[in-house]
């Protein structure tokens, strides 16, 4: 027993020896530990102290001397050595690397001294662009690199810029010369290196309004370099950033990421660089400006601009290289690091720098080319264009490269806008030239109109002076101010087009022009360009004129685009865009604007562009406006004598086969004997018409009444005017004449006014000529020929008869006079007229003034006058011969208002023809 608790007390005592030994071996491991991280943290520490005082002066530094001999000092300094000479092991050719990176990617002006390039012109053009620019250079102590204490290595500085990067400067205070002398030694560099107008400099200050870098004046009257409103930097990021959305889809669509990658696929420049150079002052942008900013500089290098930001804090996406100056010389930049100093180039000789931004302006305007003239705009070979897809030409140059109008899927219409003087018309032939000489009529069909007086557009018909015509004119309208109608008539004529090739459409199946043409080969499905010049006069009267075109004009505008439909407004700007409002749908469908100099609100109100334009230069933007779309250009002289006048000759000589266009001239009456309506007539047995008058429309028509055996069929002329009632009562007769066979028909003429009478009588002879027997009776015998003609109504061989009468108000005392028992005159001619049509004969009369006829024809007779023509006769004196409604009408000169009820909803404006008098003979 007590053998067995002697063995117990041994084994536990064993146990607490071991347990006692592993505890010490713990304790001891711990301690180990934990001096060897003191001496870890006091390396650390001392490493830190170190570097915050650098290790070239650990030797000599206050701050460690009371560490000098410390044993853990000696590993740290030389641990530090060994990193450094490892580490600058690979640098110690570095400076020399730098050096062979510049002189390789910062080539000629980007990285060469000033003296070799200052003054003359750059070559580079389509071609890559350098890859860094020279700012400055820096200096490092050789033991920095690897080398020898003491001993300097230098090497260029030098920043990426086109296509590559933007720059963001921070000035130092006192510094803006040495930021402004940097700035102008890049951009030097840059427009040294390309072609005069490859590069494109918009120079904006927050605080300066005209001498941001005064060097460039020079370029500052050239595309090349543009100083904006300093108030305005909503104006520069909006034109920026419409560069880059226009770039962005040119290149998306041709296949390319970024306007660098398609210019090395094609080795093509298509835009050129654009650098935006904004002087901020230290303070924060507006915030909508800066969410602006930062949009901006996300895309722009894609599109080839780059920003230049001096003092402008903000961050940029997109890679942004800095520059921060330490003093007037020094900066630290970003390509570097913050451990080496930049010693900025210093300032370019201000002399030099403005005699080479003046050559270079030079050059950019002798580019421009000569004046160059209308000749230029026509392509070598006459009608080879397709318009299947859009119409393409030049109208004019700019900077040597022509410029063209596009009026297709993104552009269906165009306004054009200016003062008077400005050159609108010049500018409208210089088109209708380029567009006509590349494509043929077959592609291309022109309806022009103008409502200015005068004739601008009558050269392009046949003259008395020139034969020739534009082929590609179908109809052109000259003098139609007055005529607002044939404006109307015009857009009429458009929609039921629209209609046409809409339908024609969906028949094929398709939704365009394009596709149509594709499907039809053999249609004739040529583009249609309407040109209204001073269209505003459409709209000019608060009328059924204005409401119809402004309707017409909305639908054309909208749905003209894809049925080959489109619209070319020109006006003196106020006064057209004036004409807008209310319209908004055809103002905004008119994505092309042409903004001549000094045109205003042509353009997006913020786009300034056409009040600098210089003189017959216009403002071609593609882009409803927006600045971003400006393009100037130079519209050579295209109105000057044997000018447009050779190519239509040209033209019409290739094109002979198509027939002239229809020249509707407001200020020359018709002829009947040339109206299609006259010529054309054909011997009609019961629905004999009786021409009027000419009818205001795109076609070469008459109005005409029918003077069918039905109640009503009776034509009344209405008003003083002699020589129109004259006009209007011979065109009915003569025209129903050449309807009859010889002796077919009766003709009776009644003149009851005197001076009318040989009048009267010369028409007589007229029918006679043509083989009637007309009955011509004067103011006595009417009302015997009135009672005669009433009676013979009941005969049975009713045939048809046309009983004219002039001057009906003339004999009505004769007419009213009654015996007792008896009808009298006026009742024989009431019967006349309300039972004679049934019968056949028809009443021709003209009465001088509405109450004049009204007394003819008594209570209730109205219905009896189933057409007429109202001469100087105000619209509201009409309206019981018009089913009571409101009618708007003014006389005017050489015009007359018809209405026939069984075929009008309203009446019409018609041209009474002319009428050869003797003093024309
Ligand atoms: N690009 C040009 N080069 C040379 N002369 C021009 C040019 N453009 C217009 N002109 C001349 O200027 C004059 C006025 O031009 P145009 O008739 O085209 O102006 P407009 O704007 O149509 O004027 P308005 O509205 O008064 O008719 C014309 O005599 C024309 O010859």
């Amino acid at each position: 027993m007590r053998r067995k608790v002697v063995e117990q007390r041994a084994r536990v005592t064993n146990a607490f020896e071991a347990l006692r030994h592993q505890i010490g071996l713990a304790l001891g491991a711990a301690r180990n530990a934990r001096l060897d991280a003191e001496d870890a943290l006091t390396k650390l520490r001392l490493e830190k102290l170190v570097l915050s005082v650098g290790l070239d002066h650990a030797e000599d530094d206050p701050k460690l001397a009371e560490h000098r001999g410390e044993p853990a000092m000696a590993s740290v300094l030389s641990w530090l050595h060994t990193v450094r000479s490892r580490f600058y092991a690979d640098w110690a050719d570095g400076p020399a690397q730098l050096r062979d990176l510049v002189a390789s990617e910062a080539d000629g002006p980007a990285g060469r001294p000033a003296g070799e390039w200052l003054g003359t012109l750059g070559r580079i053009d389509g071609t890559e662009p350098p890859g860094l620019w020279r700012i400055g250079e820096a200096t490092v102590d050789g033991l920095s690199v690897g080398g020898t204490r003491g001993t300097t290595h230098s090497f260029d500085v030098a920043v990426p810029l086109l296509d590559e990067s933007h720059l963001s400067i921070t000035s130092a205070p006192k510094t803006r010369h040495t930021v402004d002398a940097l700035v102008e030694n890049l951009l030097m560099r840059v427009l040294s290196t390309f072609t005069p107008g490859a590069v494109k400099v918009h120079l904006w200050d927050v605080g300066q309004l005209t001498a941001v870098l005064p060097n460039f004046y020079a370029l500052s009257r050239t595309s090349a370099v543009t100083v904006h409103d300093p108030t305005r930097l909503v104006d520069l990021l909006d034109e920026l950033a419409g560069h880059i959305r226009r770039i962005h889809t040119h290149t998306m669509q041709a296949g390319y990421p970024t306007l660098r990658a398609m210019r090395k696929a094609t080795g093509k420049r298509v835009e050129p660089w654009r650098i935006a150079v904004l002087y901020g002052n230290g303070e924060n942008l507006a915030p909508e400006h800066l969410r602006d900013l930062k949009r901006v500089a996300s895309g722009a290098l894609a599109a080839g601009i780059s920003l230049v930001l001096v003092d402008v804090p903000t961050v940029l996406g997109g890679s942004v290289e800095t520059i921060s100056l330490l003093d007037d010389r020094r900066a630290i930049t970003s390509m570097t690091g913050s451990g080496v100093e930049v010693w900025l180039d210093p300032p370019l000789p201000p002399g030099q720098v403005a005699g080479a931004a003046a050559r270079i302006a030079e050059a950019v305007i002798t580019k421009q080319g000569g004046p160059r003239s209308f000749a230029d705009l026509l392509p070598t070979e006459f009608g080879k264009e397709c318009s299947a897809r859009e119409l393409r030409a030049p109208v004019g140059f700019y900077e040597g490269e022509p410029v063209e109008v596009v009026i297709g899927d993104a552009t269906p219409h165009a306004l054009i806008g200016g003062p008077s003087g400005s050159g609108k018309t010049n500018f409208l032939y210089a088109l209708l030239g380029s567009l006509a000489a590349r494509y043929s009529p077959d592609e291309l069909a022109l309806y022009l109109l103008d409502f200015k007086e005068g004739v601008s557009f009558a050269g392009l018909a046949p003259g008395k002076k020139d034969e020739s015509w534009l082929p590609h004119a179908r109809l052109v309208g000259v003098n139609v101010n007055t005529d607002r109608e044939f404006g109307l008539a015009l857009l009429r004529f458009l929609s039921d087009e629209l209609r046409r090739r809409s339908a024609a459409a969906k028949e094929y199946e398709v939704t365009n022009i394009a596709e149509l043409r594709a499907a039809d080969p053999d249609g004739h499905w040529p583009r249609i360009v309407a040109v209204i010049d001073e269209f505003q006069y459409l709209f000019a009267g608060r009328d059924s004129v204005t409401a119809m075109a402004t309707a017409l004009l909305e639908d054309l505008a909208r749905r003209g685009r894809s049925q080959g439909i489109h619209l070319v407004l020109a006006s003196q700007d106020i006064a057209g865009i004036d004409a807008f409002w209310g319209k908004p749908a055809v103002f905004e469908q008119c994505t092309l604007r042409i903004a001549m100099p000094k045109a205003r609100r042509v353009l997006a109100e913020s786009n300034q562009a056409a009040v600098s334009a210089p003189r017959w230069h216009a403002v071609v933007n593609h882009e409803s406006g927006i600045s971003h779309g400006n393009q100037l250009v130079h519209v050579p002289d295209a109105s000057a004598k044997d000018t447009f006048p050779v190519l239509q000759r040209q033209l019409w000589q290739r094109y002979a086969t198509h027939g002239g266009p229809r020249l509707f001239d407001g200020a020359v009456a018709p002829q009947l004997d040339e109206s299609p309506a006259f010529t054309t007539l054909e011997p009609a047995k019961d629905r004999p018409r009786a021409l009027v008058g000419q009818s205001i429309e795109v076609m070469d028509n008459a109005h005409a009444v029918e003077l069918a055996s039905a109640p009503g069929r009776n034509l009344a002329v209405l008003g003083s005017s002699t020589a129109e009632a004259l006009s209007v009562l011979e065109a009915a007769t003569r025209s129903l004449a050449r309807q009859y066979p010889p002796g077919a028909v009766e003709f009776v003429l009644g003149c009851a006014i005197d001076t009318c009478a040989d009048e009267v009588r010369a028409l007589a002879d007229d029918l006679a000529a043509l083989g009637h027997k007309p009955v011509v009776t004067s103011a006595s015998d009417i009302p015997t020929v009135v009672a005669d003609q009433a009676a013979r109504l009941s005969e049975p061989d009713g045939g048809p008869r046309f009983v004219v009468l002039y001057g009906v108000d003339a004999v009505s005392p004769a007419l009213e006079r009654k015996e007792p028992g008896k009808p009298s005159g006026l009742d024989h001619l009431r019967t006349l007229l309300k039972q004679g049509p049934v019968k056949g004969t028809h009443v021709l009369g003209w009465w001088r003034g509405v109450a004049r006829l009204k007394d003819t024809l008594g209570f209730g007779g109205t219905e009896d006058i189933g057409a007429w023509v109202a001469l100087d006769v105000q619209g509201s004196e009409l309206a019981a011969f018009c089913a009571g409604q409101v009618v708007h009408w003014s006389p005017r000169a050489g015009r007359a208002l018809f209405f026939d009820r069984s075929t009008h909803a309203s009446p019409e404006v018609t041209i009474p023809f002319h009428r050869q008098e003797a003093s024309d003979a």
